[in-house]
Order: structure tokens, then sequence, then C-alpha cells
């Protein structure tokens, strides 16, 4: 069994309490889909959020889908132009596939951001 990570990123709007939680919370749950992961599978999760004001802590969104591995999140850098209210993630998990098969979760407009990748 390896070790792999998959990425992903959701612009949650508006930018309250519920829909940050909604939004990641389902972007979490379609990463999980598209690789068939379970919760169980996933060794931890690093969620990054751009500068700007947050409802939430993205981590607590990760509840909700039943995620009980440990989370952490950190500051995106402030990029000139960068595009704004970000959360991203970088889920690690035990993988029985090979790395060209993890599917990479970009809903919406953050589809811009990784057009190579994002599925
Ligand atoms: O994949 C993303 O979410 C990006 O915005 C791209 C990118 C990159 O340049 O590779 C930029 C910033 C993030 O911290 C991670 C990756």
């Amino acid at each position: 069994m390896a070790v792999r990570a998959v990425r992903g990123a959701v612009q949650p709007e508006p930018d309250e309490a519920g829909h940050m939680e909604e939004q990641v919370g389902a972007l979490l749950t379609a990463v999980l889909e598209r690789n068939g992961l379970t919760a169980d599978d996933l060794i931890s999760i690093w969620f990054t959020a751009t500068p700007d004001p947050h409802g939430d802590f993205p981590a607590a969104a990760a509840r909700e889908p039943g995620i009980g591995v440990p989370l952490g999140c950190a500051q995106e850098p402030d990029v000139a132009g960068a595009m704004p209210r970000l959360v991203r993630i970088l889920a690690h998990s035990e993988w029985d596939r090979p790395r060209a098969d993890i599917s990479h979760v970009y809903p919406g407009a953050a589809a811009a951001l990784r057009k190579d990748i994002a599925q």
C-alpha cells in the first residue's frame, strides 16, 4: 500500500460560516468519492485559506463527512492578483492504485487554478 496525496480547492461563496462548511464539506466528499476512498483510508488533511476573512476554520468542515484524521489550517501567501476566498486542501491517503489514477478536485471557479489537473 502506497501513501499518495490528492489536491483540491474551492471558492466558498458567500463567505458565511454555514457556506464554508457546506462547500468545503462537499469538496472533501467529492475527493473521496471520485477516488474511491473512504474516510478510513485518509492519513491527514492540510487546509490552506487565502488571507481574506473566512466565516470559520476550513478544518471544521471535515467533521460533517465524518473524517476523523489529523487536520491543520494555514494561510496562503498573499500574492498580488491571486484568486480570493479560496480554501485549498492537500490530503494524504493510503492508496493501492498508481499515482496517475488520482483525481484532483477543483470545482467551479477554482478549476482555473490548475487547468492541467482539475477534474
Ligand atoms: O493548486 C492550487 O490550488 C494552486 O493554486 C496552484 C499552486 C501552484 O502554483 O502550484 C499555487 C498555490 C497553492 O499553494 C498550491 C499550488
